[in-house]
């Protein structure tokens, strides 16, 4: 299929985007390139535009025959969104409804979803997370993607497919080295602890040591990139034109802030430095999944340890991340 990936110049999105030609489709990424990389759009052709012009993207539809679409594109940081939560529901849900909007003009009845497990907000912090919990988002990030996921769910009613993939914390890179994740300014905890290890910057500040969890810093249900791409091929196979759907992906188990940490030293052979800070607004405590529903109906399942994405995430940056060793 010739698939539209927008966002496609992103971190998960580039890996999704490898996934597709591999599997023998054809990814036509769409991106402004905000936060992603114009160097990561490697596996297909490549369209600058932004996700709230509808003139472009319908325009872009034809160009290519699109026949499915893969929605990456998005504001991504949580703790982001709730200092400036207009720029958030611009991008995650006036975009994503020009997207459907273009989509219905074209006659393009297949949608994957980034969705999130931040749409779940505190509902987090008793169990694992089954995809029938109440959604109760506390950043506007969160909000703006259940928004984004109810109206895929909505647009059933004129013939669309959708699947939502609430993917909880992506991690890792291409087992390959050709991609990885490179944001500036990067805000995400594994590489960012990965850059303290490399002498990248001078420590990880802690946000919040006074949560209710096991050691009283937030826990998060890590999982590999390459997992999440080979689960959203399996779900483009598995779009059924008028019908929704919402899975879970996460490994069903969850990493705290200094078990993170710990982790990177003991793989890493290095010193970091942790800095008690205060918490992060938006943060719940704990987010870990239950993947029952997509092991089920996908046949996915997490192959990946949270010991394998640090490892190729330690190697996409000594290879790619202009590492000083004079500093290491
Ligand atoms: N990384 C995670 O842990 C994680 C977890 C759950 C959900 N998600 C979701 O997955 C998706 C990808 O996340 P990511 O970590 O790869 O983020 P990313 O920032 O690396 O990728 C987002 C991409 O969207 C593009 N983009 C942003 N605004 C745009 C606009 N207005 N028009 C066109 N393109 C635009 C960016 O340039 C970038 O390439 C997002 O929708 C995010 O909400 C990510
Ligand atoms: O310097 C740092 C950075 C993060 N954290 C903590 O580490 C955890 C993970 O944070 P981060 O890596 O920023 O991920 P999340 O905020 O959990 O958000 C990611 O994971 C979400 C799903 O949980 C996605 O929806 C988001 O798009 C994605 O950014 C959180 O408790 C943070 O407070 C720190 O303590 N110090």
């Amino acid at each position: 299929m010739q698939v539209l990936v927008t966002g496609g110049a992103g971190y998960v999105g580039s890996h999704c985007a490898k996934a597709l030609a591999a599997a023998g489709h054809v990814p036509v990424v769409y991106d402004n390139l905000a936060t992603g990389n114009r160097w990561a759009v490697r596996y297909g052709p490549f369209e600058h535009g932004d996700i709230t012009d509808l003139t472009r993207l319908t325009a872009v539809m034809d160009k290519h025959r699109i026949e499915a679409v893969m929605h990456f594109a998005a504001l991504s940081d949580v703790g982001a969104s709730t200092s400036d939560p207009l720029a958030y529901y611009a991008v995650n849900v006036v975009g994503t409804h020009r997207l459907l909007v273009a989509m219905r003009a074209r006659g393009i009845t297949r949608i994957v979803f980034s969705s999130t497990c931040a749409i779940y907000g505190m509902a987090g912090r008793s169990s694992a997370l089954g995809e029938d919990t109440p959604a109760l988002p506390i950043s506007p990030y969160g909000q703006s993607k259940n928004t984004a996921e109810r109206m895929i769910a909505d647009s059933a009613v004129w013939g669309l497919g959708g699947v939502a993939l609430r993917y909880f914390n992506a991690a890792g890179a291409d087992e390959d080295g050709e991609i990885g994740e490179a944001h500036e300014p990067e805000t995400h905890l594994i590489p960012l602890v990965l850059h303290a290890a490399a002498g990248l910057r001078p420590d990880i500040k802690i946000f919040g040591r006074d949560y209710p969890t096991r050691d009283g810093t937030c826990v998060r249900d890590y999982i590999h990139v390459a997992d999440l791409a080979a689960a959203h091929v399996q779900a483009l196979q598995r779009v059924e034109p008028g019908q929704f759907a919402a899975y879970n992906l996460g490994t069903g188990s969850g990493s705290s802030v200094l078990e993170v940490i710990d982790a990177v030293r003991r793989i890493c052979g290095r010193p970091v430095v942790a800095i008690e800070a205060a918490r992060r607004p938006g943060d719940p405590p704990e987010l870990v999944a239950d993947p029952a529903r997509a092991h089920a109906a996908l046949g996915f399942t997490a192959s990946l340890t949270l010991d394998d994405m640090i490892e190729s995430a330690w190697r996409f940056l000594v290879n790619h991340g202009n590492m000083d060793p004079r500093r290491a």
